[in-house]
């Protein structure tokens, strides 16, 4: 199956053997991100970089997307072109997420994306958050997230949506779903992958009170798996995807299709709706002015 992605007026042709996620349908510009034959290949799309050892099989992608990276239709974009690519590449394995930001693993979804635009534009945005989840959350490949700072709401659901999360236990850092604390509200999808991963009665007090865990407590409830000390995040990370890659590719590629399949098919059938959901929902004046609200909170805290 092949998908055209563009943007402006650039077009490329994307090859897909995705085992479940939706792909990128929606006519949106990407840039390819570029890999040599040596057996350490690297590239570097602006906010997104990808250093692949093909001879351990395993792919380090960086956020660099200063100062938060916060992701924006072009984060996300990049984003998704890396990870498929990676996916079509049969020298990688695994891919390890990680930033290269201090101190910051994402800040979330752009606010800025989501603030005083047209429905259009929510609409086109709304679609390459679906599509980095549907991509992440089905990807046939191993996922570690080496969580090296911050992560709210969209910086925690492309955690959760990788296979295990090692975090730095630095206990200034923060990670949960937050979107209440907006005024917005975690889609049906957010909610699912976080009940998928912490429990039912857990994610009903994180997500209504839009908590924020430290390393510890995420410990405890299960949100991560493992800490480990700052500067180790991304060695742990690197020992802990060696381990996963001695389980032969298909069978642990047929147990996560098995597990996460009937949540990624919940998107699926009904990607248009929740579009459409999130357009209504975030047009609204209130949540405008929340938003608003919460944009002069996050500037005034600076001052
Ligand atoms: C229904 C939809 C579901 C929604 C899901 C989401 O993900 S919703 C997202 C939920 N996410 C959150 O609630 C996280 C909100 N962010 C934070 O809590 C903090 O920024 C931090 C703890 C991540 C880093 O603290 P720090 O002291 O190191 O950094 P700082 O605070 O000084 O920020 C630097 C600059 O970045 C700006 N900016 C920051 N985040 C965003 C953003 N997401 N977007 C855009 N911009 C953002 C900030 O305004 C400032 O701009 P300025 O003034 O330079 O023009």
């Amino acid at each position: 199956m092949a998908a055209v992605l563009r943007r402006g007026a650039s077009f490329i042709c994307l090859g897909s053997s995705q085992l479940l996620s939706g792909g990128c349908k929606h006519g949106r510009t990407c840039i390819l991100p570029f890999f040599s034959s040596n057996n350490r290949n690297s590239s570097s799309s602006s906010k997104i970089k990808v250093d692949l050892d093909s001879s351990t099989g395993i792919a380090v992608v960086k956020f660099q997307n200063p100062p938060v990276n916060s992701m924006s239709l072009d984060f996300l974009t990049e984003f998704v072109i890396s990870l498929e690519k990676l996916e079509l590449d049969k020298s990688c394995r695994g891919v390890i997420l990680t930033s290269a930001q201090p101190k910051i693993f994402s800040a979330g979804l752009d606010i800025l994306e989501m603030y005083g635009k047209s429905p259009e534009h929510y609409a086109e945005f709304w679609k390459s958050v679906q599509d980095i989840w549907l991509k992440m959350y089905g990807y046939r490949k191993m996922t570690i997230a080496a969580i090296n700072g911050f992560s709210p709401a969209g910086g925690c659901l492309v955690a959760l949506s990788c296979d295990y999360r090692i975090m730095a236990d630095n206990p200034r850092y923060r990670i949960g779903l937050n979107e209440t604390q907006l005024g917005i509200v975690a889609p049906f999808w957010f909610k699912d992958t976080m009940v998928n991963t912490v429990g039912h009665r857990t994610a009903e007090l994180s997500l209504q009170f839009g908590l924020m865990y430290s390393p510890s407590d995420a410990l405890k409830i299960g949100l991560v798996d493992q800490l480990v000390p700052e500067e180790n995040v991304l060695g742990t990370a690197t020992e802990t995807m060696t381990k996963w890659l001695a389980i032969p590719d298909h069978a642990r590629e047929i147990s996560k299709s098995m597990l996460r399949k009937p949540t990624v098919d919940r998107l699926l059938a009904s990607r248009d709706a929740d579009t459409k959901n999130f357009v209504n929902f975030v047009s609204r004046d209130s949540i405008q002015k929340s938003l608003g609200l919460y944009l002069t909170m996050l500037k005034e805290r600076k001052e």
